[in-house]
């Protein structure tokens, strides 16, 4: 399926331009439905699309927002994505969203994965927005290249739900939504910025296979119509 690429001038511009379809998105949701879900990913890209997002004028109480990945460490570390999205969504107007995490102080990360698969069950099935980051390696979410279990994560058979996922580029265990429970998201991004991930971008929408640039499954075989979001 060919991709919507969205370019603008510079990081606040795209970032205000995202916020605004992201809002829209979710007060759709909320008039058809009754409530909205989205799921977003940690990184340093998505920062100020957070800060942005979260001043929107949304019926935030009925949002629910979590985190497409994670790592397995505590919520109050610096590399944790639910730390990130605390500090910069969940602020202003969006403090009155509902949140659920990934990280579950489980004694192992295993653990963790099957009490967020039960906690996040309610929601999403579709998700309403989902905002996917990409690395320089080519990876989204936490479907890493060599990941421990990536062939299952993006297997369309494997359910919804949280997995963990080891890989050498990935640092800590991590806990990851499977490929089935992000790609047929109503609104499905994926958010890049600079000329390196562009690159990155075009080698990925070349031939190829899944396991070297996992990105590709959802460039390739997503259901639903993938947005791209992309400033210098
Ligand atoms: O937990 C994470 O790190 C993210 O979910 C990951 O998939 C991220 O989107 C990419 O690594 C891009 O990260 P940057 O935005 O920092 O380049």
């Amino acid at each position: 399926m060919t991709a919507a690429m969205h370019v603008f001038d510079n990081g606040a511009a795209l970032a205000e331009g995202l916020a605004e379809a992201v809002a829209s998105t979710l007060s759709a949701a909320v008039a058809a439905r009754g409530k909205a879900s989205i799921a977003v990913s940690g990184g340093s890209t998505p920062k100020a699309f957070f800060k942005a997002l979260s001043g929107k004028a949304i019926d935030w109480p009925k949002v629910t927002v979590t985190l497409v990945d994670e790592r397995f460490v505590a919520p109050d570390g610096d590399r944790s994505n639910e730390k990130l999205v605390r500090d910069n969504l969940l602020i202003d107007a969006a403090a009155a969203a509902q949140f659920e995490p990934l990280y579950y102080p489980a004694a192992t990360a295993e653990d963790a994965a099957a009490a967020a698969t039960k906690q996040t069950a309610g929601t999403g099935h579709p998700f309403d927005v989902v905002i996917l980051g990409m690395g320089g390696d080519g990876h989204t979410a936490s479907f890493f290249p060599g990941g421990s279990r990536l062939a299952e994560a993006l297997d369309p058979a494997t359910p919804r739900g949280v997995m963990t996922m080891e890989a050498e580029g990935a640092g800590e265990p991590r806990l990851t939504f499977t490929f089935s429970s992000l790609q047929d998201a109503r609104l499905l991004v994926l958010h890049i910025e600079g000329a390196a991930k562009k690159d990155v971008l075009a080698k990925a929408e070349a031939p190829g296979d899944e396991a070297e640039m996992p990105i590709r499954a959802i460039l390739h075989r997503a259901a639903s119509p993938l947005h791209i979001y992309w400033a210098p």
